[in-house]
């Protein structure tokens, strides 16, 4: 691909169109973008967005407007590399003239949903994100006065030492939130800017101020793109450039402050105090028709402010088809032909690796660590709550099994007591399943994917959750142990502890694989809740392990199950050297090791430090497979994916009702995503 600079610009009003910026910034291209929903039964392929072209450009704000359902969301996912995996995505996206993924550095998305860790105040949340993301040669005042700078920026002071708030917890205002995850956005200053309608939920003054800041983030060399539902005309007047959507197609693209000029010109002028976006959206809402007429004229206004004699007579159905047309011929788009011809072409500059830019792993590490201690000591739900039910727990056993001493029917007692314990404080865990969920939700939205980036995530996550785990289970052992009596050794306290601590640990490794995988509260807490009863059926507590069904249930899930491991180390600690009474009085003391070996069916030739190594052991394999579902499992749901896309496109291209007529073709029409990962997913549909 030949090197070239560019020297025009088809967009009036560009500003700062210098060649430093035409250098240093983002240009984001796409031609001929076809979203369809595919059905494999005989009912209809939906298309979503219909061969949409376009480009957007450093120094430049675009919106993307449309009514409700016309495809915004859709195109500014297409762009970014986000589209839902049913759906399937044809044509051609570049950046600065490549292919490329959306987690390259300096690209940056805001989501509607604001994703944010409710226990956090707003300055946390941005001083943490600051550390994650800013180069580690920066200094600590550098990265202090950049954190202050975006609270200033996004107008967050008032509530800059707030806390976000969650499902129990009230916090800062909706508007306040989503100015919040917008700065998190905007602070390493990303070349290339995605909002998904980030003035949703806003009064006019707060919308105007965020979309203000966005032009100012912009006319600092950044590319912004944002869809937007109606905006006011202050707020209209701030963008730069609108590319208009009805129906999955372009009515219009081109500079903002033109788009009143096509109307007017294809028959439809807007009337002068009315607001440009809602002209626009009159026009082209399918819901015109038996929404808005039978309201205006129930209200007798149509005569004073109707759109104009021509709309009148026309349905929206018609004037959409109308201003499609229109635009498809118009000098707009053949300005923009010509605009991205000249952007595809360019190949400056490469914008910054990520890796580049990227903290060093100690300081993620720490970082992460202390903002996930921070997170789990103020999730009083979680942690807290749960601390205190293990000891009103404990002090209950402690009362009930006091002083259980050596008797036979203590041998009975000793071992309901500990598998109550041991069953309880795992089956407990499932109450992490909000907190998990919020957790993996911002691992995903922080993308630290990569193996580097996800070791130092699942080290923090161990790190930060150990010390909890490990207060809750020495405040329940030593209560138990020294209620009920178990043994008087003080190693034995110890080991029982640690074994409490391992169990829990793979408890909780366990619920965050499953918050990975099901990323629904309802859902994951069933799910856990199955997988922990199935343990505790495996582990020897209801049934002895050599009484199980050989297949599958002994062999292999006794053997990769925490609990029984746990168990029979638990056992051997209790039982191995004390005597207990015979069953008949004057009968022979019965020796722990016995009842470990007759009536337990347990195995005594290996210590209980084994027991506790295999406990350690599962461990591992437990965050090694959270690990390997965190790297894993975005390449691999590709590769599905792109086995359905495939057969999806056959199907779809031997139905005669699939033809496409896109506004100009495409020589280079390719179908990979360039910002996704989704390499190979797409057929091209012609
Ligand atoms: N993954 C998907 N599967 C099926 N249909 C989808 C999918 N994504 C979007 N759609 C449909 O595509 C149409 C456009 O959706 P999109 O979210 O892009 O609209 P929008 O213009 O952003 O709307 P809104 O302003 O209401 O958010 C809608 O009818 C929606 O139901």
């Amino acid at each position: 691909m030949e090197n070239k600079s560019i020297t025009t610009s088809t967009s009036s009003g560009s500003n700062g169109d210098d060649e430093g910026s035409e250098k240093r910034g983002m240009y984001l291209v796409w031609e001929d973008i076809t979203v369809v929903v595919p059905n494999f039964g005989n009912g209809h392929t939906r298309r979503l967005l219909n061969g949409l072209n376009g480009y957007a450009e450093p120094n430049r704000i675009m919106a993307i407007m449309g009514p409700s359902g016309s495809g915004k969301s859709t195109l500014l996912d297409s762009l970014a590399g986000r589209l839902a995996r049913n759906v399937i995505l044809s044509g051609n996206v570049l950046l600065n003239g490549k292919k490329r993924r959306l987690d390259y550095g300096g690209v940056a998305y805001v989501t509607q949903e604001d994703i944010l860790l409710g226990t956090l105040t707003v300055r946390e949340t941005i001083s943490y994100s600051a550390n994650l993301r800013l180069p580690s040669r920066m200094r600590k005042e550098e990265v202090n006065e950049i954190v202050e700078g975006t609270i200033m920026e996004m107008g967050l002071e008032d509530c800059a030492d707030r806390v976000i708030g969650n499902w129990h917890l009230r916090g800062i205002s909706g508007g306040e939130r989503k100015r919040l995850s917008i700065a998190v956005e905007i602070l390493t200053r990303p070349s290339l800017l995605f909002l998904d309608e980030p003035t949703t939920g806003l009064d006019s003054a707060s919308a105007y101020f965020v979309v203000q800041t966005l032009r100012n983030i912009a006319h600092d060399g950044k590319t912004v793109i944002s869809s937007i539902h109606q905006p006011s005309s202050e707020v209209f007047q701030l963008f730069d450039d609108l590319f208009l959507l009805s129906g999955g197609q372009t009515i219009y693209f081109g500079p903002a402050q033109n788009s009143l000029e096509f109307f007017g010109k294809a028959g439809f002028p807007c009337p002068s105090r009315r607001n440009p976006s809602d002209h626009f959206l009159r026009c082209i809402n399918s819901d015109f028709d038996t929404v808005t007429t039978t309201i205006m004229a129930s209200q007798r206004i149509h005569e004073q402010n109707s759109l104009t004699p021509s709309l009148g007579n026309l349905s929206t159905a018609a004037i959409r088809a109308k201003l499609i047309e229109r635009y498809r011929w118009s000098e707009y788009a053949t300005a923009a032909r010509t605009r991205i011809k000249q952007i595809s072409n360019f190949e400056g500059y490469d914008g910054e690796s990520k890796s580049k830019n990227q903290p060093k792993w100690w300081k993620q590490l720490t970082t992460l660590t202390h903002r996930s201690l921070v997170n789990m000591s103020r999730d009083v739900g979680y942690y807290w709550i749960r601390l205190a039910i293990y000891i009103a727990l404990s002090l209950s056993v402690g009362t009930i099994f006091f002083d259980v001493g050596t008797s036979y029917r203590a041998i009975f007692a000793r071992g309901a007591c500990g598998a109550f314990i041991s069953g309880f404080m795992t089956f407990l865990s499932i109450g992490g399943f909000p907190s998990f969920i919020e957790e993996m939700k911002v691992f995903y939205k922080e993308r630290l994917n990569g193996y580097y980036g996800i070791s130092v995530y699942i080290l923090s996550n161990f790190l930060s959750s150990f010390p909890f785990v490990s207060m809750m289970s020495i405040a329940t052992a030593t209560i138990t142990y020294y209620m009920v009596k178990f043994r008087p050794e003080f190693s034995h306290l110890c080991y029982i502890t640690l074994d409490l601590i391992g169990c829990i640990a793979v408890v909780e490794s366990s619920m965050m694989i499953i918050a990975s995988l099901v990323p629904n509260f309802l859902m994951g807490v069933i799910i856990g809740a199955g997988y922990i009863g199935v343990m505790m059926m495996t582990a020897g507590y209801f049934r002895q392990i050599p009484d199980l069904p050989k297949f599958f249930w002994r062999y292999p899930i006794s053997y990769i199950n925490y609990g029984a491991w746990g168990l029979q180390g638990a056992f051997k600690n209790d039982l191995i050297g004390l005597e207990f009474d015979p069953l008949v009085p004057g009968g022979p003391k019965l020796k722990g090791e016995t009842i470990l070996t007759t009536m337990l069916g347990m195995r005594i030739e290996y210590s209980k430090w084994w027991d506790l190594a295999a406990v350690v052991f599962i461990l591992i394999l437990h965050r090694v497979l959270f690990f390997i579902i965190l790297r894993f499992k975005e390449p691999a749901s590709h590769f599905l994916y792109s086995i359905y896309a495939k057969q999806a496109m056959q199907r779809i291209k031997k139905r005669p009702s699939f033809r496409k007529t896109p506004s100009f073709s495409s020589k280079r029409h390719q179908t990979l995503h360039p910002l996704s990962s989704q390499e190979g997913l797409n057929s091209p549909i012609h």
